[in-house]
């Protein structure tokens, strides 16, 4: 056991000490105990078996924890005030393995690190050779930031609920727990809304390069959140405004200016679309679209967008926010917008969130009118720098799919920032989290975003999740080089890049 290597885990956790000769086999007799009847540990038993029987192959029942139960990963509920809502305790010896948390969310963490402790192999979905050998350790972990998360613009290509689930797969692995969904935009509407049926139906009939589109009926929605609240991500809509909206203003002529409805587009230009926002029946739009959204959404979130209004005067911006957040929260739901909503009157925290996308040095403060702004009205930022957490942005000149006005992002480059230090004024109380988007308009498969998510999301995941202190490229890398085995055996389309030596 001396020989064995120290653990490579992503995120890191915040302390783990490896005990050697602790290790633990899991075999045909060993069992999955959970420690209640709670619905939530119940679930991540589930996981767990879901996760390891078929790669095992063995049975690996699920029994309620007691005295004369070892040879046992057990799962249980415990008051441990110090890892907050999220976090767990993890302790590998040779009787076997116990996981506790405050909370199943912690559980489910807790399980994604036990998970990286076992071979990659266990990953796969037929019978593998054992032996099943988990390290000695004890760990102790919970999450620096609350909101960890990812975006998936579903607008400029449409990714079919299978798609989107699977991404959700990826995401949680790394203890993201927010999956952001850009469902409307210029190109496409994709959630159907029963009073305004055209949307989906006439404005999500295209995307960019003319292809079909398509959009998620309010049941797929449904089945989209059920199974991100089973991997304990909140789905956050985003229904852009008042720019980014020419699918709904060509799906209804009343809702433009002029009374004429543009043509559908399928281009990738930004800002030529805007809401009319001296209409009443504006503001019965998105009355009617959040509140029937509101209602399929658990989560607290609801994004409006408000980037890139280029043509909405300033003065007309602050009026139609200003309209727009009383509505949002007269639906019970808090407002998001990105980082241009610091202009209109924002209420503060905890309710608003303002979604930051500037490009920044990164290592140096800058000062960014628009954190400070934020800041001052009591928002707190949700931090996307995009030159270095927007995933749609290509790795370099020779990548295939991806943008790049805002620079190439390494591997590198999307590791090394933090949210702490990009601007002047801005403090860690101010800072909600972390968010890596990824904007589709030149990925058009799941195969396409995994291409630009991995290697570089575990990396953000990271920054959203590990203690600030310590952290380096140079050790990070080595962690990232054990994930690439698990990808192959997922069959995850991650870049091989140069960057990395590869287990
Ligand atoms: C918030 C924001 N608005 C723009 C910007 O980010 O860049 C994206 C591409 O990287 C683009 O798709 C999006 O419409």
């Amino acid at each position: 056991d001396s020989a064995t290597p120290v653990p490579r885990i992503v995120p890191a956790p915040v302390s783990m000490n490896t005990v050697p000769g602790q290790s633990f086999t899991l075999t045909r007799h060993t069992k999955i105990a959970v420690g209640s009847r709670s619905a939530g540990v119940a679930g991540v038993a589930a996981f767990l078996a879901g996760l390891a029987r078929p790669s095992t192959g063995y049975p690996l029942p699920v029994v309620r924890a007691g005295a004369g139960v070892h040879d046992a990963i057990s799962l249980r509920l415990a008051a441990l005030p110090r890892l907050g809502t999220e976090g767990y305790r993890l302790t590998v010896s040779r009787g076997g393995v116990r996981l506790e948390a405050p909370t199943a969310a912690g559980l489910f963490h807790g399980v994604q690190t036990l998970r990286q402790l076992l071979p990659a192999k266990v990953e796969s979905h037929s019978a593998q050779r054992g032996p099943w050998t988990v390290p000695g350790v004890a760990i102790s972990d919970y999450p620096r930031f609350s909101w960890r998360g990812a975006m998936l613009d579903v607008a400029r290509h449409f990714f079919t609920v299978d798609e989107a689930k699977r991404y959700i797969d990826e995401i949680s692995m790394y203890k993201i727990n927010v999956l952001h969904l850009h469902l409307s935009d210029d190109q496409g509407w994709r959630i159907a809304i029963k009073s305004w049926p055209r949307l989906a139906t006439y404005g999500g009939s295209t995307e960019v390069g003319g292809g079909a589109g398509g959009y998620y009926t309010q049941k797929q929605y449904t089945d989209i959140v059920r199974y991100a609240t089973q991997h304990f991500i909140t789905i956050v809509p985003e229904i852009d405004s008042p720019s980014h909206t020419n699918a709904a203003l060509a799906s209804y002529a009343d809702l433009n200016c002029d009374g004429k409805a543009p043509p559908l587009y399928t281009g990738t230009s930004v800002g030529f679309s805007s809401v009319c926002v001296d209409k009443d029946i504006t503001y019965k739009f998105f009355d009617d679209v959040i509140g029937e959204l509101a209602k399929l959404t658990p989560g607290s979130y609801v994004h409006v967008g408000g980037d890139e209004a280029h043509s909405t005067p300033l003065t007309d911006y602050v009026k139609f926010l200003d309209r727009l957040q009383p509505i949002v929260h007269a639906h019970g739901k808090n407002m998001i917008g990105w980082n241009e909503i610091a202009q209109a009157d924002v209420q503060g925290s905890p309710a608003t969130l303002a979604q930051n996308w500037s490009v920044l040095d990164g290592n140096t403060p800058a000062d960014d009118p628009l954190a400070t702004a934020a800041v001052q009205k009591g928002v707190q930022l949700i931090t996307s720098p995009a030159n270095h957490a927007y995933l749609d942005m290509q790795y370099d000149a020779n990548s295939p799919y991806g943008l790049h006005w805002a620079g190439y992002v390494s591997v590198q480059k999307s590791y090394q920032w933090d949210p702490a230090t990009l601007f002047n004024g801005v403090t860690e109380q101010n800072i909600r989290g972390v968010e890596a988007p990824i904007w589709s308009e030149t990925l058009t498969n799941i195969h396409e975003v995994e291409y630009m998510a991995f290697p570089r999301l575990p990396g953000i995941a990271e920054i959203g999740w590990s203690p600030r202190a310590g952290r380096s490229w140079d050790e990070y890398r080595t962690r990232l080089a054990a994930q690439g085995p698990r990808w192959t055996v997922m069959g995850i389309n991650f870049y091989r890049s140069p960057e990395i030596s590869w287990d």
